[in-house]
């Protein structure tokens, strides 16, 4: 890993913060194994179902389908019923966007499932592709049998004990509902939903396959009277409950952790899955120069872990150092800056797979003003415990986090966006969803040179949308405005409309022929991001530094001449 990797950066965040960049949270809506409000229903036991039924329709020697969120358009089918379905897919719908897949969310919900109900820790990659149409149908479904259950698993890559390692391991959690399945499962006094469940503990266990075996399972997959309907018994039994004793016997959470990454990482022939994100013990983000009250500010966030609940963060004392991009301390030439955070942040429990993993983050923001004459090349850290242990140096793997360019940046500060109400419109019968659409009026500011940029522009992404309908996608044009410049630098000025949840983009600046970007730039909170002071850094000039060296260098050279001498 090297940073910066955006989409390993973006991936990491959700996964073990549980949350993208400006702090919404995906893992809390199922986090700690919630019940859905006024519910019965488990939520994760809804995510994980979802993910089976988008993967289950993948077609192994086509390399078609699979988790490619095509469920989204699917679920007008009898195989997919289930009011779960609905509720999961708008508890996604916000989080995904450039790097971030629906389909990529879809595997996460999973993901968060196994983990916050007790389950094992599922390793996770990004990477996924989305459909925008619906695939071929073909989910198994409790009435058919089970020659063709065992064919449709086949054909998605899974062999029969595979069949009914993923059937054991998913119903280990939720169950079988009465507005679904009523056959199955009456339902209450008026209607009331009620949720039979598979086993009697909402915890990921093997009570699923121990009740099968030892004949107290209630799991109306195997004891409906009508023997139809019974799959769960169906597919248990097929191999004369081999697998099933097995499952009972052995490490339930680690086989089912294996079973499950194979079905997230189902997917159509044409994607090219991440690596396995693992979590970055020290972590860069939101590094960015912008430009807050006239002033020319680097900001960023470095994130590091500590054990769950202790209190290593009360001591640890982190500084921030940089180099001048230009004049004579050019790259620390000479002299570095340094500062303290401005703040520090603790959090614990932000993400299940975080806390099975026993850890917790503490976050140091930095504000730091810049002399936009010798700007700022690139940063590190030092990290001192404050306990007797050496400082550790936190560089990048030795390159230091360094920054591509200073000629054009987003300026939040100066941007700002509005919901505009839109009337609804009605096309073919359907009404729109969503009544509103969001207006940004964006500010970016841009170097002053010896020649004007020849263009400024943005390709804007969202695919937030309110019924997954391709992402929307846009490039605009940025104009000079009439402000004056400030810390040597001109401001540009583009609106652009969206109807989604979460839009981002690519800022560029033409300038004598080369095209500068910052990447993944993000519109949320732009009229209410609190301001922080800057806190002025200090500079420490290196002479201390050189005369040791030039002393070592002297030892060494008389060595040599006295080795040469003897
Ligand atoms: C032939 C194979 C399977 C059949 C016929 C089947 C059938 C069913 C049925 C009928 C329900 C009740 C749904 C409802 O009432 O809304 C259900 C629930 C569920 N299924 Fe399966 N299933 C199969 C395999 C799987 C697999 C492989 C997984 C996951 C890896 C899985 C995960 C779940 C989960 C988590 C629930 C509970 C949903 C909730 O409580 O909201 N199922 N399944």
């Amino acid at each position: 890993y090297q940073w910066p990797s955006p989409q390993y950066d973006t991936l990491e965040t959700l996964l073990y913060e549980g949350r993208r960049g400006d702090g919404s949270s995906l893992s809390s809506l199922v986090h700690p194994c919630r019940k859905r409000p006024e519910s019965p229903a488990v939520i994760a036991a809804e995510w994980l179902r979802t993910a089976f039924h988008d993967m289950a329709t993948h077609d192994t020697s086509a390399g078609t389908g699979g988790l490619d969120a095509s469920i989204a358009y699917e679920l007008d089918r009898e195989e997919n019923f289930g009011a779960g379905f609905n509720s999961t897919l708008s508890d996604y719908v916000t989080f995904s966007n450039k790097y971030v897949s629906r389909a990529d969310i879809v595997a996460l919900g999973a993901v968060f499932a196994a983990a916050t109900c007790g389950g094992p820790i599922v390793p996770y990659q990004g990477g996924r592709l989305d459909a925008y149409v619906a695939g071929p149908p073909g989910v198994p479904e409790p009435q058919d049998d089970i020659s063709s259950i065992t064919a449709r698993f086949s054909g998605a890559g899974f062999s029969q004990s595979d069949m009914i390692t993923l059937t054991a391991c998913g119903h280990t959690v939720g169950g079988v509902r009465s507005t679904d399945f009523p056959q199955l499962v009456a339902p209450g006094p008026n209607n009331q939903l009620v949720i039979t469940p598979f086993d009697p503990t909402t915890q990921f266990d093997h009570s699923v396959v121990q009740h099968y075996l030892d004949g107290t399972t209630q799991n109306p997959l195997v004891i409906d009277q009508n023997k139809t309907m019974t799959s769960d018994l169906k597919i248990f039994s097929s191999d004369g409950n081999a697998t099933v004793t097995g499952l009972a016997n052995g490490d339930f959470a680690s086989t089912c952790g294996n079973i499950f990454n194979r079905m997230i990482n189902t997917v159509p022939s044409s994607v090219n899955l991440t690596d396995t994100i693992d979590l970055l013990p020290a972590k860069v983000s939101n590094a960015q120069l912008t430009i807050e009250k006239n002033q020319l500010v680097f900001k960023t966030q470095f994130r590091l872990t500590q054990p769950l609940n202790s209190t290593i963060s009360s001591t640890r004392q982190v500084t921030m150092y940089w180099c001048d991009r230009y004049g004579s301390a050019q790259n620390c030439k000479g002299s570095k800056h340094f500062a303290p955070s401005a703040s520090k942040l603790d959090e614990q429990n932000l993400s299940p797979v975080t806390q099975a993993l026993g850890i917790g983050f503490t976050t140091y923001s930095f504000v730091v003003p810049i002399d936009s004459t010798v700007s700022i090349s690139k940063f590190w850290f030092t990290v001192d415990s404050k306990n007797g242990s050496a400082v550790v140096t936190q560089d990048n793997g030795g390159n230091g986090y360094t920054l591509d360019h200073d000629q054009v940046f987003f300026v939040p500060t100066l941007s700002h966006s509005d919901l505009k109400q839109v009337s609804l419109q009605k096309r073919g019968g359907i009404t729109a969803a969503a009544n509103f659409t969001r207006v940004f009026q964006l500010t970016a500011a841009v170097r002053d040179g010896s020649s004007s940029p020849s263009r400024v522009y943005m390709d804007a992404q969202d695919s937030a949308q309110q019924g997954f309908p391709a992402p929307f996608t846009s490039t605009v044009d940025f104009q000079k405005n009439s402000s004056s410049s400030v810390a040597g630098y001109s401001f540009y000025t583009a609106n652009i409309e969206d109807a989604g949840y979460y839009l981002t983009f690519d800022l560029h600046g033409t300038i004598d022929g080369a095209t500068y970007t910052q990447d993944f730039v993000q519109t949320a909170f732009l009229d209410n991001t609190p301001y922080v002071a800057p806190v002025q850094g200090q500079v420490t000039n290196s002479a201390g530094r050189l005369s040791g060296f030039c002393l070592t260098v002297g030892i060494t050279f008389v060595g040599i001449l006295f080795g040469s001498l003897l």
